[in-house]
């Protein structure tokens, strides 16, 4: 498309405003100062009397910050211009999007409130959505609430918080009296706790402190299917949608609570205490493989990666709305199948299973997780040396440990792990589980959140395998 101009009087200098199907573009004559952002990051563009004003969201220090951009038309024709700028900035998208958002106050630092207040509600106003807001009040308040939540009222949640929340919201939806409706809500999420791997996985690198591309995601993003699992232990069912683990890696997460001053520095502590200790878990576990092949892993990687944009979101978003009153799906490995099943028993480092490459910022866990393939990634580590271990800490942030020869890496549809240990963590999402044996098994794409991207962003991740030192 042709650069589409109009010409307009800032602060007493000409400028030009012009925008393709790319860009938007603002140039104040003499050059003096020039604004460039992706047309996505324009929410909103309007005009009252000849004055025309556009909200963008600019980077700058790699934060999305509000900025608004207004200048005077002296031959008319502002307001139709403002009208061809928001209906290309908001393709396939739709416009005023109606909210539901959720701010959890005691998240992370304690500063949900804040960010809420001072970055995310001048955003939507900025683009003109409509918003209920409630401050959750207690632990599981996000559950009940999501379990009332009225269908069709909102176009999404935003949920301002950990990943805690959104594990929350999740098993809420799935208590609603239309469950398979209300998963249909999708969920973006800003980042306000100390666990942000969501945003990690739906922003990329940095994600988990740019609150303004959080929101942009929220008012342009599409919805995007998810994979969930159902977590069944002593009978009872419950969700998970981002990872659930046991042996070292829950140590160094719920066993360093008590540290929770040091910020995300404890996890480090918790792995050199792990590198000190040089402990080992014995479990057993079954799983029911989809691949296990690193290099074909790589190669559906790959080709999630191509295609254009549009291309992934339909190849994503192929779901049909369920019927009136549809069930969750049934558990089809709730009995003791064996059939096609790998078991492993045991000592161990330990053993991760997760949907989204980053888990935090300093671990990509799961480099190749695609959003919706019927499958959790599932690492079994086994035992290293404690050099091993110690250099394994190095490259974990761009998914280096993919590699080693130490982790069985898998895709699986299912699994069973039982504790040979009378005491230990089972971290699900980051909460802290009963330490007994349960079965998880994958739903493809039964859950949805908000990407302007259809695919989780892990660009640090190498593709290729490192080559190996002649020894
Ligand atoms: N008002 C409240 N008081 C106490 N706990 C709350 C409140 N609202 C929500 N919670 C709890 O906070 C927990 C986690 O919140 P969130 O997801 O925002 O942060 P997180 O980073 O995942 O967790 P955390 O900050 O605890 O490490 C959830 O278990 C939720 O039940």
């Amino acid at each position: 498309m042709a650069a589409r101009a109009i010409e307009l009087v800032c602060n007493g200098a000409l400028a030009t405003f012009s925008f393709t199907d790319e860009t938007f573009l603002v140039d104040t004559l003499p050059h003096e100062s020039r604004l460039q952002v992706p047309l996505t990051s324009v929410i909103w563009a309007d005009a009252d009397k000849g004055k025309l004003r556009v909200h963008v969201l600019a980077k700058k220090h790699k934060r999305h910050t509000l900025v608004e951009v207004s200048g005077t038309s002296q031959d008319g024709g502002a307001q139709e211009w403002a009208q061809a700028l928001r209906d290309a900035a908001y393709v396939g998208v739709s416009q005023k999007r109606h909210f539901l958002v959720l701010v959890n106050p005691q998240g992370g630092p304690g500063k949900a409130i804040t960010i809420f207040r001072e970055k995310v509600e001048p955003i939507l106003c900025a683009a003109q959505c409509i918003y209920d807001c409630q401050f959750t009040e207690y632990r599981h308040h996000a559950v009940k609430i999501a379990s009332e939540i009225p269908l069709d009222k909102y176009d999404a949640i935003i949920c301002i918080s950990g990943d805690g929340l959104v594990h929350e919201i999740f098993n809420g939806l799935s208590q609603h009296r239309e469950p398979m409706k209300a998963f249909r809500i999708p969920i973006a999420v800003v980042p306000a706790g100390s666990g942000n791997g969501t945003c990690m996985n739906v922003m990329g690198l940095g994600g988990d402190q740019d609150v303004g591309a959080a929101a942009l995601n929220a008012i342009k993003g599409r919805p995007m299917p998810v994979d969930l699992c159902s977590i069944l232990q002593d009978g009872k069912r419950s969700f998970s949608y981002m990872s659930q683990c046991v042996g070292l890696m829950a140590d160094l997460d719920l066993g360093t609570e008590h540290l929770r001053w040091m910020g995300s520095n404890r996890f480090v502590y918790g792995f050199l205490r792990g590198i000190v200790t040089h402990k080992l878990y014995p479990f057993s576990v079954s799983v029911k493989p989809i691949e296990t092949d690193k290099m074909k892993m790589i190669e559906s990687l790959r080709v999630s990666r191509e295609g254009s944009l549009e291309q992934r979101f339909e190849a994503s978003g192929s779901r049909k709305m369920p019927e009136d009153g549809a069930p969750l799906p049934p558990l089809r490995y709730a009995s003791d199948d064996t059939d096609g099943w790998i078991t492993f028993e045991d000592s161990i480092l330990f053993i991760y299973a997760g949907k989204g490459p980053y888990v935090s910022r300093d671990l990509m866990q799961f480099p190749v997780s695609l959003p919706n393939d019927g499958a959790f990634d599932l690492v079994i580590q086994h035992a290293v040396t404690r050099g091993d271990m110690f250099a394994g800490m190095s490259g974990a942030e761009r998914g280096d440990p993919y590699w080693l020869d130490s982790a069985n890496y898998m895709k699986a549809s299912a699994y069973r792990l039982k504790p040979l240990m009378p005491h230990g963590y089972l971290s699900i999402d980051g909460e802290k589980f009963p330490f007994t044996e349960y079965l998880a098994e994958v739903h493809q794409g039964l859950g949805t959140l908000l990407s302007m991207h259809g695919i989780y962003l892990a660009d640090e991740f190498a593709m290729d395998p490192p080559v190996k030192k002649k020894s």
